[in-house]
């Protein structure tokens, strides 16, 4: 056959495409998959929490929270992040991998992570351009929540969600980003760190062939900030628990739903169903 007729003689080219080509298959995979679970678990679509960015609350209504009890403003925003946090489980167990861990660890991931996630997930529901948040229903600023008494950590909650906006994350880097802070393989007490770490690799990978293959790699040094904050953020957030039960031991068990208390107090409480 002529010259240009032969057959690209290129092994090492094609024993590499090969090689790769498994690995960037299963990435894919991995990433569509991670993608579909956040899309059918967000609990509300970025569409509609941008089309209710009008509905602010009014003076009056703000008057109304700030002169709720500390210990109903607690009761409700434990509430709400319970709800979401039941999202999040369901989230979880649509990774692929998640449910192949053993339940200590899923337990394990989902007790340290659960907030993270909603955390990040938060910035869907916040509005950068007047610092509201989409809370029971409206748009409110942190004057909403002046009566929990913890101006500090609801601060840190608008700045966290201010400058996770600042990135104008995509629905499918939110879902990849909660995927792999999810799937932290550093989380005290898990009994299988290996098969963790495979199932956290995995992930990052996939994760970080999609901002490669989108130009984004920038954000990625960025996203490792946030992960600091992050932590910081939940720490402060079991500190102010603390103190805010410490004056009230015994209304944990009235006060919050059963999975908020086996979630963030230390209480040997009824595992998780
Ligand atoms: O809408 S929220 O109730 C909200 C609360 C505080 C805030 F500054 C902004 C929003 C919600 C949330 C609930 C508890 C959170 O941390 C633990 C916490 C913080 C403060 C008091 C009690 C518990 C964080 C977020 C957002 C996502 C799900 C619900």
């Amino acid at each position: 056959p002529s010259p240009d007729q032969q057959p690209v003689n290129a092994p090492g080219l094609t024993c590499r495409l090969v090689c790769v080509l498994p690995s960037l298959l299963s990435s894919d995979c991995l990433t569509a998959n991670i993608v579909k679970s956040h899309r059918e678990t967000c609990q509300y679509r970025v569409e509609e929490l941008q089309a209710l960015r009008w509905k602010v609350f009014s003076r009056e209504e703000v008057l109304a929270y700030q002169s709720k009890s500390v210990e109903e403003m607690w009761q409700r925003c434990a509430y709400r992040l319970t709800d979401s946090i039941q999202y999040v489980v369901e989230f979880a167990k649509r990774i692929d991998g998640f449910l192949e861990l053993s339940q200590n660890d899923q337990i394990v991931l989902l007790k340290g992570g659960s907030l993270e996630v909603v955390l990040v997930r938060m910035c869907r529901s916040f509005n950068p351009d007047n610092g509201t948040v989409f809370f029971e229903g409206k748009y409110g600023g942190t004057e909403v929540f002046k009566s929990l008494g913890c101006n500090d950590l609801i601060a840190s909650i608008f700045e966290f969600s201010q400058s996770l906006c600042a990135l104008h994350l995509s629905e499918q880097e939110v879902a990849l980003f909660t995927a792999v802070v999810l799937l932290n393989p550093e989380r005290a007490w898990l009994q299988d760190k290996e098969k963790v770490a495979r199932l956290h690799s995995h992930v990052d990978v996939a994760f970080k062939n999609t901002l490669q293959r989108s130009h984004r790699d920038t954000v990625l040094s960025k996203l490792s900030q946030k992960t600091l904050q992050l932590k910081s953020l939940c720490s402060l957030h079991i500190d102010r628990l603390r103190s805010f039960l410490e004056l009230r031991p015994l209304l944990a068990h009235s006060l919050f739903p059963p999975l908020y208390h086996e979630l963030f107090t230390d209480s040997p409480d009824a595992p998780l169903e």
